[in-house]
């Protein structure tokens, strides 16, 4: 069976989110007009989003996947949700669920990113080797199934049955790239910005993107961990920044440090990059980036938006509202990507580059 019927979407987010989850669970699957319901717990780490009909899990991801989520690290489509697992023999139970003649290319046993969660990384380790191990002795497993199996298991005898398509689901478990801190990298920043390449972007725009002599703009950039991914990836930046800038970043010839205000700061031409990270008010970041983006001072953008408040879905919706506003009245179009991303606190990352030109 190639099409397997879901119940419904799990997704991975960070504990404290749950409610941000699914509160964009249930507005962008009423856009797509599937019907249904978010619930999820405080501190979970996860939400879920019922429907009241099964439906194909493709049309499913396709519709509410993990590339439109803000506050997803991963969205699997639910097949089952197993309770009272018996300690004794998980494996039996959960193997009776799967559909007859569906094959998957891997299997992933995971528990949410949570304290109680991280208590269960061992049994999750073993029960996953067993999962693999019986999925190929019943020749379930195929290495070009565009499908994979993963167990979320949020308390040792519950576990969700779902799965992910490889071209609409995170690639990594837990939805977490695994990401080394550089040795000589200014700040523990530097994570954040690696990690919104490799999650906002695909692997052919990075190519492009980023070649060697192009030219970026950093606002808000001491000590200098994003201005080092940058240069790490042969850009020419200017760090703009009243605070100091690591010395060893700047003796390497890459970078103009301006001690000047990044509100304010206005690059005499065009560069291909812009990023900040400045700590201030979403409205004010968004007025800002959609300025430059408006006015075409920057081809393509990545740029953190803080949410310390409470309405912290809301307040994302009105800084995108006002970036497509400042650059539709350009005559432009902007589009915009954006996670919570693992590295991501009270806090969201967003890539944004304008389609359309004045
Ligand atoms: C979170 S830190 C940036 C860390 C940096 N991205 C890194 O990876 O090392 C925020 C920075 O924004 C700077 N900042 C805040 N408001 C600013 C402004 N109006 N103009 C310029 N820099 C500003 C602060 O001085 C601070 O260095």
């Amino acid at each position: 069976m190639s099409h397997p019927l879901a119940s419904g979407v799990l997704v991975y987010c960070r504990s404290g989110f749950e409610g941000e989850a699914a509160q964009e669970l249930d507005t962008v699957a009423a856009h797509a007009g599937v019907a249904g319901f978010a619930r999820t717990e405080r501190g979970a780490g996860f939400a879920e989003f019922v429907l009241v009909e099964p439906m194909p899990a493709e049309a499913l991801l396709q519709a509410i996947g993990w590339p439109r989520l803000v506050f997803a690290r991963q969205a699997v489509a639910v097949l089952d949700q197993l309770k009272g697992l018996p300690r004794e023999d998980r494996l039996t139970p959960l193997l009776a669920e799967l559909p007859t003649d569906f094959a998957v290319a891997d299997a992933w046993v995971e528990s949410p990113d949570t304290d109680d969660g991280k208590a269960l990384t061992a049994f999750c380790r073993s029960f996953g080797n067993a999962l693999v191990q019986a999925l190929k002795r019943d020749a379930r497993l195929v290495r070009d199934s565009p499908w994979r199996l993963h167990a979320l298991f949020p308390h040792g005898d519950r576990c969700f049955l779902a799965v992910a398509h490889t071209a609409l689901c995170a690639p990594w478990p837990l939805g977490i790239p695994r990401l080394k801190f550089p040795r000589n990298a200014p700040s523990r920043s530097t994570l954040k910005l690696d990690e919104a390449i490799q999650v906002l972007l695909t692997p052919g725009e990075r190519e492009r993107w980023f070649k060697s002599g192009m030219t970026a703009v950093d606002l808000g950039a001491a000590p200098g961990g994003w201005t080092w991914q940058l240069v790490r990836r042969a850009l020419h930046v200017t760090a703009v920044d009243n605070g100091p800038m690591q010395e060893e970043l700047m003796a390497g010839g890459h970078v103009t440090h301006l001690r000047e205000d990044g509100f304010r700061y206005q690059p005499k031409r065009r560069v291909d990059w812009m990023v900040c990270d400045m700590v201030e008010q979403p409205r004010r970041v968004a007025e800002r980036m959609g300025e430059w983006l408006a006015e075409g001072w920057c081809q393509r953008s990545i740029f953190n938006l803080k949410l310390p408040m409470k309405k912290r879905y809301t307040e994302v919706q009105q800084a995108f509202e006002r970036i497509h506003a400042l650059v539709h009245r350009r005559g432009g179009q902007v589009e915009l990507r954006a996670k919570q991303l693992y590295h991501d606190r009270e806090e969201i990352t967003v890539f944004a580059r304008v389609l359309a030109e004045k």
